[in-house]
Parts: structure tokens; C-alpha cells; sequence
């Protein structure tokens, strides 16, 4: 676009001259003429065009030059125009002053002359030229300037974008690891961890507010034989299943945790009532004594519970969490699929549970244990037989027990395998004993009791280790075993057996009688001896269905090709009437008590010669 001038003159002669002037300059091909013949003509002109420069006649009827020239600057639009005005050569200088006023940016005086009117529109028309390509350039960079404003939003919505998916994404991960922390994965319910934060606001809310609140310790019974034996993936199964039976059982606002393995607790807030805990956690028990389904399985188990209460079994979280676990394993001591309430006396048999498994230790540790043994006669040559080896604990405060003052409190700390292990050897030690000494009776068995516990540990090995140390034959020990571990776990204590067995060993059933023994099982069991229980040995001769008791386990006995020995026989006519029924080894205080070995071996010498 050319720069454009503007040529404003009242008289025409005047505008065509200096029109022709223009369009006749040398460098009349940069710029455009434009001409008007008063103030309100060219006042027109400015609003419609872009001026380069503006000559403007002073002297002119209506609007003169000054007057136009002020109207023209007093527009924003054109403020900034450049006016030159044409003058008559006698214009005097103060009204040269006016123009400048005005806004003039020059004069010249009419007749113009060419040179000067060149010059002058030269610095003109390049100032315009320049104007332009500014104006150009801002547009230009306006232009740019949106671009970039436009790039700029788009990274800035990408960016955002970014940020936010970032976000969500942390979000999601950040609760994905407060899930972990805090949640069970396999159940979705609370973990120890958030439940021990609980349960301690929870006691801070029940003191303050004066509040009463139920802690419920809950394991299921045999979830580790069913788990062992339809496969973790069911164990994993019935543990969801249980869960939610017990999400099923409780209030919205209770809370359930799994605090690992089977073990789940009941945390109840603002209790109504203390019987309000019991009530719930019979309902969990019902709920969970439903057979569950687990793909073609149908299985059922039971619950045991123990119950904590706020404030009297404990005010801090260790204490309720202690109290109620403590309840909770008396229940399934008790009778599984039971409840049990916290109290002191459970305390007490805990502590005294503690001291006990220390001083079994430190028996084991200081050689305090002894075995004593006890012979066995064979009916019908009055021989021993062979002796039951029992132990004695020279307790270092309590002097002397026997087994039955300490061997259920030791099964009770677990400490029977380690225990029972320590009389394996001993036994076999003294069998070695004998054999060295010349008894003789060299090779009667010597018989030890067997710890149900001791049958998932590695028995026959231990066995065979102890004879093969103290070189004596496998007959030279026999184990006695309690009826009722062979019916909790037969196919475990059948295989068990069978191995020892099979090595030589010859095996007892104890205390036969007492427990629940069928046929079928006593069958398929490597048993050689039955030992018919003392309590029915105590009254025979004077209670009529003992004696029928007694008769029925020799006859039985006999059917399966068993040996029977009678337990606790203590006078002439209990042996009077075991004679007649025919059982074939008796074992009592009419004999002998119970006696360190070297005292036996006195008892020994004088029963071979008499
Ligand atoms: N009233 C009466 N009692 C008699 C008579 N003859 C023997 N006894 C006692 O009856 C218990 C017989 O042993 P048990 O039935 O195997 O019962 C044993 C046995 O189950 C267990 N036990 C003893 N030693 C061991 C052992 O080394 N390991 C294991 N696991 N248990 C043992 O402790 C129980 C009690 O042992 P003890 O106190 O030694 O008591 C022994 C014995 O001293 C009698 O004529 N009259």
C-alpha cells in the first residue's frame, strides 16, 4: 500500500498546481494524491484514508487552515498526522506561530517552490514509509504473537493433561498403598495394623465418653488340617467366605479385622450391654458352623471365641488384644466352637503356664529329670514281662514329681517333644545299661510314653538314632501310646506306626478304654498290646460292670491277636479276677511302685530267683 497525501485548497488554480507539482515529482510513483477544496471536505478525507502528510491551505472562507488543522489533530484517529501549511509569502511570523500552534509541522510559502516542496514530502513520505512497515511489523508480530499465544494454550492443556492423569494416577497408587497398609488383601478386611490404631482411639473415646467396648478374638478350629489338605487355594477360599459370614453377623458400625492365618477379631464400640458382645459372638458362631461350599467341597468347622471387655479385662490396647486372645485360646482348650469370657484366673493359669515352660527348660538344661521304671509280670509265669519307664522331676523347689504333677502342664507349654525326646534316650541308655551290667532278664523292653505331639516330630527317626547310638535292638523298646491321639489324627499316627513297627518296635495302646476307639480302627493299626485303663482295674471284684469291661477288652483283645495288661493293679483280688479273665501282663503297686533303675534291678534280681 502507497503512502497517501492529502491536498486541501479553496482555490483551484492554486490545487491543480500544486496537484501537478506532485504528480510530477520524481518520485511520484511512491505515493497517491488526494484533494480536497475545503476544512469539512478534507475532514471527510482524514476519516476515510491514512495520511502520509496533509498541505493545507491557511487562508480559507469557512473553516481555515487552522481551524481544520485543530479539528483534524483533535481526533485520535488522525492526532498524530502530520499537517504542513501553505501560506502566502507575506505571512507574518506570528501567524507562523498560530500554524505551529495549531499542530503545523512546517510551511510553505505559495508559489511553492518545487525543490522545497520535494524535499520536504521526501521526509515525509520515508517517515510514512516507515510508519507503514512498523505498522506492518506489529501486525506481524500480533499475528505471531497469537500463534504463539495459541501453541502456548495447547501445551498448556497438554501439560495439564499430563499433570492431571500424573495426579489421578498418584492418587491411585497412593491409595493402593494405603490399602496394602492397612487392608487384608486376601479378605478386604482391616489388618493388625489399622486395627491396633483403632482399637487405641476407640479406648480413647470409651474413656472420655465413659463408654463400654467388646473385643472378640475369633480362630477357626482345624482350618490347618483343611487347609493342608484340600490346598491353599480352598483354605483361601473358606478365609473369604468366613469373613464375610462374619461382615454378615455384626453391626454396620462394628469393626472386623483379620489379623492373620485364621485368626479374625470384633472390635464393638458404644456397647449397649456386656451381653450384647456374647450375643454377637454367637451368632459368629452359628454362622460359621453352616457347612461351607468350596467348589465340589462341602466342608464344616467351627469358631472358638474369647471375649475382652472394656474397661475391667484391660485399658490399653496391648492388654485387651492379650486378654481377649488369652479367652480365645482357653475356648478351643475348653471345647471348640465355644465362647469364653476373660477373667483373672486365666491370667493366673497363663503365668503360671510362662514359669512352667522356664522351668521345663532349665529341667531339660540342669539334668533334672529322671526316669523311673516300673516292671510289668507276665500271668502266667509270674516273669517281668518288661517295665514302663515314667518320669520324675527333682524339681529344684518342689522336690519330686511325678509324671502326672507336671506331664499335662508340659503338653500344655508344648514342651513334650523336646522332653520326650530327652526320655527316648534315656531309655535306650538304659537299656544299654542292663545289657552291659549282665541282668537276667537282658532283653525285656523297656516302654515309653509317646507325646501326641512327638508323632508329627520326626518319631521314627529319633527312635532309630537313640538305638543305633546305644547299640541295642529295636526290641528293646516299646512305645505306649494314649487311645485318644489315635483317633484325632489316625491316618498321620496309622503311617507313623507302621513305620516304627515295621522296624521292630512293638506298640501299646495306653489307657485303653477312655477314649473312643472303634474296631475298624484298632484294625488297621500295627498295635501288639492293649493296656486296659486303671480306672477299670480299681474296682474289679466289687463293681460287676468292671469286670464285664474288663472281660470285653481281653476277649476283644484276643480276636485281634493283642496282648492285654492290666494298669494300677494294687491288691490280691483285682489279680485274682484278671487271672480268670485271662489277661496276659499286670502292672501295679502290688508289685512294685514306680523306682529308679538301680532299685529295679534289686526288684529284678529277686523275682528271677524266686
Ligand atoms: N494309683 C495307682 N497308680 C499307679 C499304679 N501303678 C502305676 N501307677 C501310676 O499310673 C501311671 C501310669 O502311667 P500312664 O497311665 O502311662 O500315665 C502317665 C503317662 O501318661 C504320663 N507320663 C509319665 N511319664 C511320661 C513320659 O516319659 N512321657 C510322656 N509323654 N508321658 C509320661 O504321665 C502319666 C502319669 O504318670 P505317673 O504319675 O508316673 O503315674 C503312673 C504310675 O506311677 C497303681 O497300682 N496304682
Amino acid at each position: 500500500m502507497k503512502p497517501k497525501i492529502l491536498l486541501v485548497n479553496d482555490h483551484p488554480p492554486s490545487l491543480l498546481a500544486l496537484k501537478a507539482l506532485l504528480v510530477n515529482a520524481p518520485q511520484a510513483a511512491e505515493y497517491e494524491v488526494i484533494t480536497a477544496t475545503s476544512g469539512a471536505e478534507a475532514l471527510r478525507a482524514v476519516l476515510d484514508h491514512h495520511f502520509a502528510v496533509i498541505f493545507l491551505d491557511v487562508s480559507m472562507p469557512g473553516m481555515d487552515g487552522f481551524e481544520t488543522a485543530q479539528t483534524i489533530h483533535s481526533h485520535p484517529r488522525s492526532a498524530s498526522v502530520p499537517i504542513i501549511f501553505i501560506t502566502a509569502y507575506y505571512a507574518d511570523e506570528m501567524n507562523r506561530l498560530r500554524g505551529y500552534q495549531h499542530g503545523a509541522a512546517d510551511y510553505l510559502i505559495s508559489p511553492v517552490i518545487p525543490q522545497i516542496l520535494y524535499s520536504k514530502l521526501a521526509v515525509f513520505i520515508e517517515l510514512a514509509k516507515k510508519n507503514l512497515q512498523l505498522q506492518y511489523q506489529k501486525e506481524e508480530l500480533a499475528l505471531m504473537n497469537r500463534d504463539l499465544q495459541v501453541q502456548q494454550m495447547r501445551d498448556l492443556k497438554r501439560i495439564n493433561a499430563a499433570l492431571e492423569t500424573e495426579i489421578l494416577e498418584r492418587r491411585q497408587a497412593e491409595a493402593r498403598a494405603h490399602d496394602l497398609a492397612t487392608r487384608d488383601p486376601l479378605t478386604g478386611l482391616m489388618n493388625r495394623r489399622s486395627l491396633t490404631e483403632r482399637l487405641e482411639h476407640a479406648i480413647a473415646m470409651a474413656n472420655r465418653y465413659g463408654q463400654r467396648l467388646a473385643l472378640l478374638f475369633l480362630d477357626l478350629d482345624r482350618f490347618k488340617s483343611i487347609n493342608d489338605s484340600l490346598g491353599h487355594d480352598a483354605g483361601d477360599e473358606l478365609l473369604r467366605q468366613v469373613s464375610e459370614r462374619i461382615g454378615g453377623a455384626v453391626r454396620e458400625s462394628d469393626i472386623v479385622a483379620r489379623l492373620g492365618g485364621d485368626e479374625f477379631v470384633v472390635l464393638m464400640e458404644a456397647l449397649p450391654s456386656y451381653a450384647a458382645a456374647a450375643e454377637v459372638a454367637r451368632k459368629i458362631i452359628a454362622t460359621i458352623d453352616v457347612p461351607f461350599h468350596l467348589g465340589s467341597q462341602t466342608i464344616k468347622t467351627s469358631a472358638s471365641v474369647g471375649i475382652s471387655l472394656f474397661p475391667q479385662d484391660g485399658n490399653t490396647m496391648q492388654t485387651l488384644m492379650r486378654s481377649a486372645d488369652l479367652a480365645m485360646y482357653h475356648a478351643k482348650q475348653e471345647q471348640r466352637g465355644t465362647i469364653q469370657f476373660f477373667h483373672e484366673d486365666l491370667n493366673a493359669r497363663m503365668l503360671e503356664r510362662c514359669r512352667m515352660e522356664q522351668e521345663l527348660q532349665q529341667a531339660l538344661d540342669n539334668d533334672e529329670f529322671e526316669l523311673y521304671y516300673q516292671p510289668k509280670i507276665e500271668a502266667r509265669t509270674g516273669r517281668v514281662a518288661g517295665v514302663e519307664a515314667l518320669l520324675r522331676w527333682h524339681h529344684p523347689r518342689l522336690g519330686l514329681l511325678s509324671g502326672g504333677q507336671f506331664i499335662p502342664a508340659a503338653s500344655e507349654t508344648g514342651m513334650l517333644v523336646s522332653i520326650g525326646e530327652w526320655v527316648i534316650a534315656a531309655a535306650c541308655a538304659q537299656a544299654r545299661r542292663w545289657r552291659d551290667q549282665g541282668l537276667p532278664t537282658p532283653s525285656i523292653p523297656i516302654a515309653v510314653n509317646v507325646a501326641i505331639p512327638q508323632i508329627y516330630a520326626d518319631l521314627p527317626d529319633i527312635l532309630h538314632r537313640e538305638l543305633r547310638r546305644q547299640q541295642v535292638p529295636p526290641s528293646s523298646i516299646q512305645l505306649e501310646i494314649t487311645e485318644s491321639l489315635v483317633i484325632t489324627d489316625t491316618e498321620k499316627a496309622t503311617s507313623v506306626l507302621r513305620e516304627i513297627s515295621e522296624s521292630g518296635i512293638t506298640i501299646a495302646i495306653d489307657d485303653f478304654g477312655t477314649g473312643y476307639s472303634s474296631l475298624s480302627i484298632l484294625k488297621t493299626l500295627p498295635i501288639d498290646i492293649l493296656k486296659i485303663d486303671q480306672s477299670f482295674v480299681r474296682d474289679l471284684g466289687k463293681n460287676p460292670s468292671d469286670t464285664a469291661i474288663v472281660a470285653a477288652i481281653v476277649n476283644m483283645a484276643r480276636a485281634l491277636a493283642l496282648r492285654v495288661v492290666a494298669e494300677g493293679v494294687e491288691t490280691r483280688e483285682q489279680l485274682a479276677v484278671l487271672h480268670d479273665l485271662g489277661c496276659d501282663e499286670h502292672q501295679g503297686y502290688y508289685y512294685s511302685k514306680p523306682l529308679p533303675a538301680g532299685e529295679l534291678v534289686q526288684t529284678l534280681m529277686q523275682r528271677s530267683l524266686a
